[in-house]
């Protein structure tokens, strides 16, 4: 049974049909990347997958059960987690006591987390497991100001896996890193449990193509194919699509792994 599948999703506003007919499947312990040029609708599907977005057509299954009416917080009871492109972090915090935050959230006492914020030494262990696993523990008590920019974004990610996702839908962790730490970045991604499966959105093709395992490709809004990097790197309406971008060659590249 597949973590997530659609069936003939689609969204418009107004006149403008922005996703149409997308079949998607993300198998268990998946590592996929979803892409396609700017406005082809990626980081629109993600928010018709986490609920943000009603679709206009088509329906939604997560680990089997019928999701598409079910609203977007109870999706992340649920097990499905997503980060966003941009920063969501409060600054003066430390990763520590964010993780600690998002842990209370999870378990219903986002409102009164002070009270038992003193005596919660299993929320306080859990936050130093999972900053650890995010090769964030040597930070753990600096705000997150101060972290560099790859770091705030593992962090992003480290809060989304405080509410223990069974899926997780990344809209372009790597967006404005740095080349040097966005290959950490997803070397931590890649190493995540292998019970939770990964959908992400990326822009960098060296990237995508060294990491994912499989490549779903979303043109004007619809799948153009789907498939191993091998089949992408091969596919000819691949490239032509990415014709004129720097982003060409790291295709051709993937043709011959
Ligand atoms: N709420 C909305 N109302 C109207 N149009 C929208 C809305 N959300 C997205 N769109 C349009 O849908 C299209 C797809 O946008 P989307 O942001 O999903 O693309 P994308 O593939 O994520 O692009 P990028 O790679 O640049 O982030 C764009 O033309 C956008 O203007």
């Amino acid at each position: 049974m597949n973590a997530l599948e659609t069936q003939g999703l689609g969204i418009r506003f107004g006149a403008f049909q922005a996703v149409a007919d997308v079949n998607l499947s993300l198998e268990p312990g998946a590592r996929q990347a979803l892409i396609g040029p700017n406005g082809a609708g990626k980081t629109t599907l993600i928010n018709l997958l986490t609920g943000i977005y009603k679709p206009s057509s088509g329906s939604i299954r997560m680990n089997g059960q019928d999701i598409t009416a079910m609203p977007a917080d109870r999706r992340a009871r649920q097990g499905l987690a997503r980060t966003f492109q941009i920063n969501t972090l409060f600054p003066s915090l430390t990763p520590l006591l964010s993780v600690v935050l998002a842990i209370h959230e999870r378990e219903g006492q986002g409102a009164t987390w002070w009270r038992p914020y003193r005596r919660s030494t299993a929320a306080f262990d859990e936050a130093h497991a999972l900053l650890a696993r995010l090769r964030l523990d040597a930070l753990a008590n600096l705000p997150v100001a101060e972290l560099a920019y790859g770091k705030q974004r593992l962090l992003e990610i480290a809060l989304a896996l405080a509410a223990r996702p069974r899926i997780l839908l990344l809209d372009e962790p790597a967006a404005g890193v740095p080349e040097d730490e966005s290959a950490e970045l997803f070397d931590v991604i890649a190493d995540l449990p292998q019970d939770i499966s990964v959908l992400f959105i990326e822009h960098d093709m060296n990237l995508v193509f060294k990491f994912a395992r499989r490549i779903s490709v979303l043109v004007a809004g619809r799948i153009l194919t789907e498939g191993t990097p091998a089949e992408i790197g091969r596919d000819p309406r691949v490239r032509e699509v990415y014709l004129g971008t720097a982003h060409v060659n790291a295709i051709h590249g993937a043709a011959h792994v």
